[in-house]
């Protein structure tokens, strides 16, 4: 069977040459159950304590009161003195950048961090002129291949975190924007030829700014951040931090009590090289054998190659990952662990599930939305939202049949090309479905095609538009999210939160996250082969489905709209739950007995997707 890395998958992240970017949330989960009162919480903190966790008591205490008095923003917060010193490095961060769920993480997170009293940063590439975002004056000297490059430093403070973009030809003369691919790449799956000396600079970059940035926007913390810091890196673009860290500042004595989460957002993107290009990268060849790395493909290179992600599992202090369900199948074999799950069998993995962002995902102040809403007035407003959806993409508009919705990009993770076999299928019944995407030009052609058979119940929108996806996510009665694979996936999460019934496959943090018959439908493990489209997965949508819209209109499913809305999915209440109350619970770390037709696990009745999958060896 072929595994995941082929190179199937597009741009972003591009494959075997360059790839994804994603963010970070995990470890400051654990930063934030750390607060969360619970013995389990504190003891799986055992890397955070080593680094800042001196005062835990106070802290906790501290929190709970903020919290009792309903605090949920740094202003109005108590200062800990005993949080943490927390910087993100990541690609993107929304609303500034943002192609795809890990600039939602970094946008949301880091927010719920400070909330609970940590200071917190975040480093991006300055990709375009943000406007709220002011030039620091500061400038870095930054050894880049082999010359020295001059970066500078935009600051904005926003929601409690220093928002800080490394500003350099290389990130904004190149793509001038903050959501097309060509953050990664000239255009949709391919990548800069220089990606391995852009992301080079930017993992030094983002290491100096807390030492040389000496930021005041905040009122309880002033001055640099200073070397007692937690940096959290994010996917393969930030791979060489940890190296960084020990062969050019620990080396020196700086940074002596730093330390590095590296937060697996998506292991299909690794950064793999070829093995002559390490050099570029002015690491001691000590490194050499944390890079090197084989595999059967030719791509970029045949044979021998240089892999970033396995340099920074090997590296980190730490690797977590976005759900607990994608932290068992990262080290299940290599299909899910895509070549890595042996080394991650080895440093061991910890897997928290993501929140959301409540403010920017909010039906009840939506601003795309005409009609706002909440749970007591959500049956009343879906229809007239549905109604306008329709009117929107040009389809009948009638708040009687029954829309499912789909959003993200079109490629083999995401399931696309097996929703697009199964659609022929689908519209036999009742239904209007509505996908929005971009992606691999193939994909979207087949979804136009769909479009031009079945004008009145199908439609393909191949762009990149939030306001739509907003539309979407609200005016739409169920969310098809057929991936292969999904480390957490983010769109479950928006949409249970708008009252919108999700039918996903069971992977990842679908299955995690979405319940059958409460708060949504499981259709069961696809084929993560992606040269193929499985017809038993076809057939699995083409029957959830089925069983999805013989429950519209009826109590069940209003009563599956309530459970949706009533769940608090912010990462402030995941941190709590994931390592609270539930990791007490009883574990099905095997999950042996999973259904995945039901979606749980008959030992455990569905509680084992609630624990703290915690694979740590170390
Ligand atoms: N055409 C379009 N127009 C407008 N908006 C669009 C869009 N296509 C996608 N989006 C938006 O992009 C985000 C995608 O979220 P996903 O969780 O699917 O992320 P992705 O696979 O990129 O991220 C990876 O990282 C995240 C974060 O950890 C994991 O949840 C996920 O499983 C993993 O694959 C959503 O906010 C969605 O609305």
């Amino acid at each position: 069977m072929a595994s995941l890395t082929a190179s199937h998958f597009a741009p972003r992240n591009s494959y075997v040459n360059s790839h994804g970017s994603e963010t970070t949330e995990n470890f400051v989960q654990i930063g934030l159950r750390s607060q969360s009162m619970t013995h389990s919480g504190l003891r799986s903190l055992n890397m955070v304590d080593k680094l800042q966790f001196k005062t835990q008591a106070f802290a906790r205490k501290s929190v709970k009161k903020a919290y009792a008095n309903g605090n949920d923003t740094p202003g109005k917060i108590v200062c800990l003195q005993g949080g943490m010193t927390v910087v993100f490095v990541a690609t993107e961060v929304a609303p500034w950048s943002k192609t795809g769920g890990l600039g939602d993480v970094l946008g949301g997170l880091p927010p719920a961090m400070a909330a609970r009293g940590h200071r917190v940063m975040t480093i991006s590439p300055r990709f375009d002129q943000y406007k709220d975002a002011w030039d620091t004056c500061v400038v870095a000297q930054i050894p880049v291949g082999d010359r020295v490059e001059t970066v500078r430093y935009f600051h904005c403070y926003k929601r409690g975190v220093d928002r800080v973009f490394v500003d350099h030809p290389m990130f904004l003369a190149k793509v001038w924007g903050k959501t097309g691919s060509k953050i990664y790449g000239p255009a949709a799956g391919e990548d800069f030829q220089d990606n391995q000396l852009r992301f080079s600079l930017f993992c030094l970059a983002a290491l100096e700014a807390p030492r040389v940035l000496s930021l005041n926007s905040s009122k309880h913390f002033s001055g640099p951040y200073g070397e007692d810091v937690v940096f959290v890196a994010n996917d393969w673009h930030t791979g060489l931090l940890p190296c960084y860290l020990k062969s050019m500042y620990q080396s020196r004595g700086i940074y002596m009590t730093a330390k590095v989460a590296l937060c697996i957002h998506n292991i299909a993107y690794q950064g793999r090289f070829s093995f002559s290009d390490f050099p570029l990268l002015n690491l001691p060849d000590e490194y050499k054998s944390s890079f090197d790395f084989m595999d059967g493909y030719n791509k970029p290179v045949k044979g021998r190659k240089i892999n970033w992600l396995k340099a920074g599992i090997l590296e980190a202090h730490r690797v977590i990952t976005v759900s607990p369900y994608y932290a068992q199948e990262l080290v299940s074999g290599v299909e899910k662990g895509v070549e890595l799950d042996n080394y991650l069998r080895t440093t061991g993995i910890t897997g928290i599930v993501n929140g959301m962002d409540v403010q920017e995902w909010n039906p009840a102040t939506d601003k795309y939305l005409s009609t706002k809403y909440e749970i007591t007035t959500v049956l009343s407003a879906k229809p007239l939202l549905k109604e306008e959806l329709q009117a929107e993409v040009g389809l009948p508009v009638d708040r009687d049949i029954p829309v499912i919705g789909f959003i993200g990009r079109l490629e083999e993770q995401k399931g696309s090309d097996i929703l697009a076999a199964a659609i022929p299928m689908l519209v036999k019944n009742n239904v209007q479905i509505i996908v929005l995407g971009t992606g691999k030009k193939y994909m979207e052609k087949q979804i136009a095609e769909l479009e031009k058979k079945y004008p009145d119940k199908v439609r393909g929108v191949a762009k990149f538009n939030v306001p739509l996806a907003h539309m979407i996510i609200a005016g739409a009665d169920f969310m098809m999210i057929p991936s292969r694979f999904e480390p957490c996936g983010l769109i479950q999460l928006h949409a249970m939160r708008y009252g919108t019934v999700c039918i996903v496959s069971s992977t990842g943090g679908l299955v995690d996250t979405v319940k059958e018959g409460y708060t949504g439908f499981q259709m069961g493990a696809f084929n993560v082969e992606c040269d193929v489209v499985d017809q038993v997965d076809v057939a699995a949508i083409v029957e959830t489905a089925r069983r999805a819209l013989a429950v519209y209109g009826t109590a069940a499913f209003k009563e599956m709209i309530k459970n949706c809305m009533s769940q608090d999915l912010s990462w402030k209440v995941r941190t709590s739950q994931t390592l609270g109350e539930d990791s007490a619970k009883p574990k099905c770390y095997r999950q042996q007995s999973w259904n995945r037709r039901r979606g749980d696990c008959s030992t455990c009745q569905g509680e084992c997707r609630h624990s703290l999958i915690n694979v740590d060896n170390t």
